[in-house]
C-alpha cells in the first residue's frame, strides 16, 4: 500500500511535493505592513510568479509531482457547509467573531465560487470590498484604520513552515509569528478533510493548539530514525521536547531528536537557513552558526521517562554519531570569503532543496555557494530568484515534501 505521506529523509528522491504559487496576497504587502508581514521589500508579482513557475518546472523535470495548496483547498471545500465551517474557524482565529463584525463578511464570502472563496482566504479581504448595504457595525464603516477584514497570507509560498511530514505522520505547527498563524489552519484542513488524506488518518505528531511555537523550517528529517530540530527565533525548546516525546511514544520509528541551538535573529530564523542536507554525508552550513570546527550547542533527545537528554558541542561529530558515518563534509555557504558568505546566506544560499541524493535546487544568484557545491560533486539545479528572495526564503522553504523515496 502506498502511504498518503512518507518522508524518511531530506534527500530521498522527491516524489510528491506541496507548493503554493504566489498570488494576490503578495499585492497586499505595503511599506507600512511589510515588517509585520515578514517581508523586506515589495515583490513584483508577475515576475515572482514566473520564477515560481520555473521552480515548479524544475521539480517536474526531476520527476516530482507538484500539488498546489489552492487546488487541495478547493477540492476539500466543495460544499456550502464545508466552506461555512471553514470560514467560521478562520474568522475566529482572525478575531472577527469579537463584537459580531463577522456576519457581513460571512454573507459576502459564502456567495463566492469555491475558487474565489479560496483566493480570498489567502489573498485577504479588504474592508472596502464589502458592499455598503452589508455593513452593520461601526468597525465596518471605519476605512481610515486597519484596511483588512481578513489579513492576507503572503508567506504561504513558504509551504515548508506551517506543517512538516515526518515519517508517515505530520507536524501541524503552532506558528511563532502572528502573520503566519492561520497558514497551519489551511494545512490542518487539508489533512483532515481532503479526500486523499482524510481516510488515511495521517498521525499528527504535533498540533496547532500547543502553546509553544515550532515551524517547519526548523524540522529536518535526517534519516528514518533521526530528526534534527532547530531551537531558534521561531521554535521553542518546549515544542521540540513535546514533539520528540510524541514521536518516541507513538511507534513513529524515530529514535533520536537532535536539537540544534541557533542564534535568535532574522537572518537565521530557521535551522534550514544555515544548515541543509544535500547527500548521505554532505551538508551546507554557515559560518554564522558553525565555525570551521563546527562548535555549537547541540542536545540529543532519546526515549525515556522523562526524555533522556545529553549534550554535544560539535555538529560534525554529532552527525557522524547519529547517522553512523565515518566522515561528513560540511560545505560552508559562500565559502571562506566573509562578504560572499554573509551576502549569500542572507539570500538563502544555504537553503537547498534536495530532489535526490546529491542533487539540489538552489537560487542562481548564489554563485559562490553553487560553485562550491559543484566542486564537491553535487548536481546543482539553479532557479531565478530576484523576486522570490524578497520574502527571505529559498527552495527548501518553498516546498513541503509529501512523499520521498526511501534511501
Ligand atoms: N523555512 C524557512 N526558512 N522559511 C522562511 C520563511 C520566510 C518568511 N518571510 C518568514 O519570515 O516567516
Amino acid at each position: 500500500m502506498t502511504m498518503a505521506v512518507n518522508v524518511t529523509s531530506e534527500i530521498g528522491r522527491l516524489k510528491k511535493v506541496l507548493i503554493h504559487r504566489p498570488g494576490i496576497e503578495i499585492e497586499q504587502v505595503t511599506p507600512d505592513a511589510m515588517g509585520q508581514l515578514l517581508f523586506d521589500d515589495i515583490p513584483y508579482l508577475p515576475a515572482m510568479q514566473k520564477e515560481h513557475d520555473r521552480f515548479a518546472e524544475v521539480l517536474h523535470e526531476q520527476g516530482a509531482e507538484t500539488v498546489y495548496v489552492t487546488d487541495l483547498l478547493e477540492q476539500s471545500l466543495q460544499s456550502h457547509t464545508e466552506r461555512e465551517q471553514f470560514l467560521e474557524r478562520m474568522m475566529t482565529e482572525s478575531r472577527l467573531t469579537v463584537n459580531g463584525s463577522s456576519e457581513a463578511l460571512k454573507e459576502y464570502l459564502l456567495d463566492f465560487s469555491t475558487a474565489d472563496f479560496v483566493r480570498s482566504m489567502i489573498g485577504g479581504v479588504l474592508k472596502e470590498e464589502l458592499p455598503n448595504r452589508k455593513k452593520k457595525h461601526l468597525y465596518e464603516w471605519m476605512d481610515q484604520h486597519y484596511p483588512f477584514y481578513l489579513d492576507p497570507m503572503p508567506n504561504l509560498y513558504f509551504t515548508r513552515d506551517p506543517a512538516a511530514v515526518i515519517g508517515n505522520g505530520i507536524s501541524l505547527n503552532p506558528m511563532s509569528q502572528e502573520a503566519r498563524r492561520r497558514e497551519s489552519l489551511l494545512m490542518e484542513h487539508i489533512i483532515s478533510s481532503h479526500p486523499d488524506y482524510r481516510d488515511a488518518r495521517v498521525p499528527q505528531w504535533m498540533n496547532r493548539s500547543y502553546d509553544f511555537p515550532i515551524e517547519g523550517g526548523d524540522e529536518l528529517v535526517l534519516s528514518d530514525t533521526v530528526l534534527a530540530i532547530g531551537v531558534s527565533e521561531r521554535t521553542s525548546a518546549r515544542a521540540v521536547e513535546k514533539l520528540a516525546t510524541e514521536l518516541f511514544a507513538s511507534g513513529s520509528g524515530f529514535e533520536k531528536v537532535v536539537a540544534v541551538e541557533i542564534p535568535k535573529r532574522r537572518a537565521s530564523m530557521h535551522l534550514d537557513t544555515v544548515f541543509t542536507m544535500i547527500d548521505h554525508d554532505q551538508f551546507t552550513t554557515h559560518a554564522q552558526v558553525v565555525d570551521k570546527d563546527g562548535r555549537m550547542n547541540i542536545f540529543i533527545l532519546e526515549p525515556g521517562d522523562p526524555v533522556r537528554i545529553t549534550k554535544r558541542y560539535n555538529l560534525k561529530e554529532t552527525l557522524k554519531e547519529v547517522l553512523k558515518l565515518d566522515d561528513v563534509n560540511l560545505i560552508p555557504c559562500g565559502g571562506e570569503d566573509k562578504i560572499a558568505s554573509a551576502r549569500e546566506q542572507w539570500n538563502d544560499g544555504s537553503n537547498t532543496l534536495a530532489v535526490a541524493p546529491g542533487t539540489v535546487v538552489t537560487y542562481e544568484r548564489n554563485y559562490v555557494s553553487n560553485d562550491l557545491l559543484r566542486r564537491n560533486g553535487i548536481t546543482v539545479l539553479e532557479v531565478p530568484s530576484s523576486e522570490l528572495v524578497r520574502g527571505r526564503g529559498g527552495p527548501r522553504c518553498m516546498s513541503m515534501p509529501l512523499i520521498r523515496e526511501s534511501v
